[in-house]
């Protein structure tokens, strides 16, 4: 081994944060504990999978990171950056989209016009509420209407979408303005079978191009979808791992999943 190699073998690796990091994060509403001490971990391009039961702290915690809801202790870090408080219209700018359960689109406007407003959406707002949507798609409208398989619905209303469209609609919104980090509740809820199988597909394909964090009941669809599983119960991680892991972990089953596997929970 010559001097050279020797020096770069001694070299420390280059530490690059996580996209995604939370420290002791807490939320109480009153004394109650919603989100108690999570710390988390999440890699670029991860598809992560939250489950838990109902009022584990899930949608709690989705809201904690995209800044809707104020921590009372811990910190949320985008890469290197901290960004616990900074408000919800500067995460959102800083590169964290959120979708809810209950796709917030104008039904009277046009799946384009639906578009255009969520690309300018942290933009200017008064520009936003005033402007006459006389331009055409912008490419990267045009792109993300291919990838949510509305392409050919753009100058349909929003209204008279399908409620699976309406939810990859949303999806696109959010997709619009090219987010690092996907916050998705419940995607697939109260979809067809097949529009479901597209929802896991579309959600395979977008991990790896953006972080992606998805709240899920449906276990099978989990199964499916899943790298790494993190288990909340009432506020806390109580598990993380594989699907394999998760399901064989004995304080899941007792807290949560009973004696279903995942793939039949
Ligand atoms: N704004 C609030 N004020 C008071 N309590 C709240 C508030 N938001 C959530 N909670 C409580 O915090 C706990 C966690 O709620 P959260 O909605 O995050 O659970 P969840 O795991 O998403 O449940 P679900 O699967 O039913 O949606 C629940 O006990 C809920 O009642």
């Amino acid at each position: 081994m010559n001097a050279v190699t020797r020096i770069e073998a001694a070299r420390p690796q280059a530490a690059t944060p996580p996209i995604l990091t939370t420290r002791n994060l807490t939320v109480r509403f009153d004394d109650f504990p919603a989100v108690s001490n999570v710390d988390l971990s999440i890699e670029d391009g991860e598809l992560r999978v939250i489950i838990g039961a109902n009022g584990a702290g899930k949608s709690t915690l989705l809201d904690l990171l995209c800044g809707k809801v104020l921590p009372s202790e811990g910190e949320i870090w985008l890469r290197d950056r901290n960004i616990t408080g900074i408000g919800e219209a500067a995460i959102a700018r800083g590169g964290v989209g959120r979708k809810f359960q209950t796709p917030a689109v104008f039904k009277e406007m046009t799946v384009l016009e639906n578009l255009q407003i969520a690309s300018n959406r942290y933009v200017k707002v008064r520009d936003n509420l005033f402007r006459r949507f006389s331009r055409g798609p912008t490419d990267r409208e045009l792109a993300v209407a291919e990838r949510t398989g509305l392409s050919s619905f753009m100058k349909r209303k929003a209204g008279e979408l399908s409620h699976g469209q309406l939810q990859w609609l949303e999806l696109a919104m959010v997709l619009s303005q090219d987010p690092k980090v996907i916050l998705l509740d419940e995607p697939a809820a109260g979809m067809t079978a097949a529009e479901t199988d597209k929802t896991a597909e579309l959600l395979l394909a977008l991990a790896g191009e953006h972080t992606v964090l998805v709240i899920e009941h449906d276990m099978a669809f989990v199964r499916r979808i899943c790298r790494t599983i993190t288990v909340l119960h009432q506020g806390s991680v109580l598990a993380e791992g594989t699907a394999d892991d998760i399901e064989k972990n004995p304080a899941v089953i007792e807290a949560y999943l009973g004696s279903a596997t995942l793939s039949h929970a």
